[in-house]
């Protein structure tokens, strides 16, 4: 295995872990100083898993522990670490982050948990073995929205045209709609709550559709969300293949044996792409998207309190504090555009939300109204 410190021959096994020139750019200035590139796979205690073009390494993190709770090394970051011959290894730092897929621990507006970083496909599985919940479904894509946006928190000389993680619903257990046109009527109804978003129907069973799904896949870097149930170890499985070993061999590449039995959140894909699923993304349907706007752009809903008027849309408004720290240039003008897509966003999210709600209470009236019919004709029929 070629050892050497320079990224350019010894970085092309990091490929399949979804390196790209622009990870080799970001990293230039640590390949000079004899650093090695990695992308953490797993994160415990202090410790991280970094798969190098060395194989599998055990780093240390001590040399990088924030004080922000949002920097902390995550499954996803891709790391510089000392090379071969320091033991233990260190990690020296985090390059910056294209996406982060943030969770708010709390209502209060400081603290975040960064559950995976440098996310490009954010699948969304919905189980069609039960009715559709679209009202879910919207949650779900508001939190791959809100993935997106990270990225302009944490990386503030991120390129615009970056456009994050894209989220595709993935309409799971298809084989239990064996009727072509209702599948198909079920996908337009899921398009219809999500304009721009691809929709497509897999059955991880006969393996309808996974061809589709693994060439979406197959480019950067996914994870899967989706309630409990709702097929996503199977779908990931289906995506790995064979390949689990093959991950467990190169996991091997150290010559250690130490840690052959710890599991990875983060797997190259036979066909290409990364899969991340780390327990934390698990839970974390439980995240209301809608509160995590103000947690995103804090500094500018701070400043938004000391606008005069208390509706203040900050647009031309007088005594507008945000515009004043624009024209300051305290606020870049990118956070703010950054601040208005989101709400606007969400605001969209919600009034759509609503109306579904409103038209699912009424198919529950309607349903229970069918019922009761039906048991009153069959009471006068007993009675007959
Ligand atoms: N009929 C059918 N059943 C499926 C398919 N995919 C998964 N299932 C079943 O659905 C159930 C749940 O699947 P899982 O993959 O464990 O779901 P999950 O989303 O990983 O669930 P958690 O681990 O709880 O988050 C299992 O009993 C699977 O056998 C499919 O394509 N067709
Ligand atoms: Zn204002």
């Amino acid at each position: 295995m070629n050892l050497s410190s320079s990224p350019s021959p010894s970085s092309s096994s990091l490929a399949r872990f979804g390196w790209d020139e622009g990870w080799e750019a970001e990293f230039s200035l640590y390949a000079v100083q004899g650093l090695v590139p990695g992308r953490v796979v797993r994160v415990d205690r202090g410790l991280c898993d970094v798969a190098t073009p060395d194989g599998v390494v055990r780093a240390d993190t001590e040399f990088v522990v924030p004080r922000d709770p949002m920097k902390i090394v995550c499954t996803g970051d891709w790391v510089a670490v000392d090379p071969e011959g320091s033991d233990p290894r260190y990690v020296r730092t985090l390059l910056p982050r294209r996406t982060a897929f943030v969770r708010s621990t709390s209502s209060k507006r400081s603290e975040g948990q960064v559950l995976a970083t440098n996310i490009d496909h954010v699948v969304i599985c919905v189980s069609l073995a039960v009715e559709l919940d679209y009202a879910r479904i919207e949650r779900f894509l508001a939190l791959a929205m809100s993935c997106s946006m990270g990225e302009a928190l944490l990386r503030e000389a991120a390129d615009p045209q970056e456009s994050g993680a894209q989220p595709v619903v993935v309409l799971t257990k298809a084989d239990l709609v064996p009727d072509a046109v209702t599948r198909t009527h079920l996908v337009q109804d899921v398009e219809a709550g999500a304009p721009g978003v691809p929709v497509l129907t897999v059955s991880a069973r006969d393996g309808d559709g996974l061809d589709v799904l693994a060439a979406i896949t197959s480019g950067g870097t996914s994870v899967l969300l989706g309630q409990s149930g709702a097929g996503k170890s199977t779908l990931a499985n289906a995506l790995l293949g064979g390949d689990v070993m093959d991950v467990r061999a190169v996991r091997d590449a150290d010559g250690k044996g130490r840690h052959t039995t710890t599991t990875r959140n983060l797997l190259a894909l036979p066909g290409g792409g990364v899969l991340i699923d780390t327990p934390g993304l698990r839970g974390v349907g439980l995240w209301d998207a809608g509160t995590g706007v103000g947690q995103v752009f804090a500094e500018i809903e701070e400043l938004a309190g000391d606008c005069r008027f208390h509706d203040c849309a900050h647009e031309s408004e007088p005594g507008c504090a945000v515009l004043d720290a624009i024209g300051t240039g305290t606020l870049p003008q990118r956070r703010l555009d950054s601040y208005r897509k989101l709400l606007r966003e969400n605001q969209y999210i919600l009034a759509k939300t609503d109306a579904r709600l409103r038209a699912e209470i009424r198919k529950e009236w309607k349903r229970k109204g069918a019922i009761g019919k039906a048991a009153m004709e069959a009471k006068r029929g007993r009675l007959r």
